[in-house]
């Protein structure tokens, strides 16, 4: 069939109107479901593949990622995730379930009705079978959030490629708002500033603050990404905030992938380079990641701190990512309201929602026959 089988009709569910249900879609990338070589190499297939995050030929790709990618790394991923991987499961699931959770108990305590679930960009739960999920419920408005503050095409715009998969084999489209990105947002740099200063309240302040954001290649700069600018707009800000002169901070790119040219300065020989100059004290932040996970535990706070002792530094400190700090889940609550104004989702838009419902039922008891 060429289009979704849509769930069951019922009069009055799915009128578009005052009675349809509000929802929001946080949108996280996804991770391994277990920390095994098989499941990391699924994993990396299908990440791997979307020639958002590869802008190479594809045939070309497709050989490298099935002839040597796939035969490699997941072994080694693997490791990686296992020295990272909780009780409860991998940390980036783990904080995701906590996020959506908190979220939806701050907007409930706010008094709005709106249904907060999650979805992965790639591995489970795929973000085509929460849609599927959401209208199944009757959720009609679906706010988009990205988890990613600052725009990049291989993050963001490959989430909202893929909702847009989903609407385009979709016969009644829920109507879709998304969120393009919240570098700069107020709650947002608050939030992270609160995270930094209670660890500097509890620690003490090292010499240099590092602000580490994941990588992309430098060639998505140049053919106009604005990632890049809105890392730094971050910084800035955060920086502002804390009142940190220019030389008491950093803006550094982790995590590269493949032989190509990334943003710089990276992280890891920043770190080392720091270490050599005598700065033998750093708090390293890493303020794009709004949950602990891979790139953050294993990457950050383990790799890049031995490269660190080990250059000659003395004092390495990672502080946790924002994952369910309270201002945190009230800047997302707040950056949610703001993004879903017009539609229904207090209390009595809800009655009024009710009233409204009733009457098309009344109307419905009148022809039916016609559509039933
Ligand atoms: C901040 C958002 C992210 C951008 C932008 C991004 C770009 C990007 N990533 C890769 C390759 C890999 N990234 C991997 C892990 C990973 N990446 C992000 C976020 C962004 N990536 C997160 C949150 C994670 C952690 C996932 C987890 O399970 O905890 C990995 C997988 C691990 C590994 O094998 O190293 C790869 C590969 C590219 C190529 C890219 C931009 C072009
Ligand atoms: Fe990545
Ligand atoms: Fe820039």
């Amino acid at each position: 069939m060429r289009f979704s089988p849509e769930p069951p009709h019922r009069h009055g569910q799915f009128d578009h109107g005052a009675s349809a249900r509000t929802g929001v879609l946080l949108v996280n990338l996804g991770t391994p479901d277990a920390p095994d070589r098989k499941a990391v190499r699924r994993y990396l297939a299908e990440f791997l593949s979307d020639p958002r995050v590869i802008e190479i030929p594809p045939i070309l790709w497709k050989m490298i990622l099935h002839g040597v990618i796939l035969n490699v790394r997941p072994k080694d991923s693997a490791k990686r995730y296992e020295s990272i991987w909780t009780p409860e499961g991998s940390p980036l699931m783990v904080w995701t379930q906590r996020q959506t959770a908190r979220t939806q108990a701050w907007l409930d305590e706010q008094g709005h009705h709106i249904a907060v679930r999650y979805g992965m960009r790639y591995g489970n739960p795929s973000i085509a079978s929460v849609m599927t999920e959401m209208r199944a419920e009757g959720i009609e408005r679906i706010l988009v959030v990205p988890l990613y503050p600052q725009y990049a095409a291989s993050s963001t715009a490959t989430a909202i490629d893929c909702v847009g998969r989903w609407l385009a084999k979709a016969r009644n489209q829920p109507e879709v708002r998304y969120l393009r990105h919240f570098h700069d947002d107020p709650g947002y740099i608050e939030a992270l500033a609160h995270r930094v200063e209670s660890f500097w309240a509890e620690r003490g302040r090292a010499k240099k603050l590092v602000l580490s954001f994941h990588g992309v290649p430098m060639r998505s700069l140049e053919l106009g990404d604005p990632y890049h600018c809105e890392c730094h707009k971050t910084g800035r800000l955060l920086a502002e905030r804390l009142n940190l002169t220019r030389d008491e901070f950093e803006v550094t790119f982790q995590s590269r992938f493949g032989a190509a040219e990334w943003l710089q300065p990276y992280t890891e020989p920043t770190l080392k380079d720091l270490a050599s100059k005598g700065v033998d004290s750093v708090d390293v932040f890493c303020p794009g990641f709004v949950g602990d996970c891979l790139e953050t535990l294993e990457e950050i706070a383990e790799e890049a701190r031995e490269a660190y002792l080990h250059a000659g530094g003395k004092d390495y400190r990672y502080i946790p990512a924002l994952n369910d700090t309270d201002p945190w889940i009230d800047a997302l609550g707040k950056l949610i309201l703001s993004q879903v104004q017009g539609w229904p989702t207090l209390a009595n838009d809800r009655s009024e929602a009710r009233a409204a419902e009733r009457a098309v039922q009344r109307e419905a008891a009148l022809h039916v026959g016609a559509i039933d």
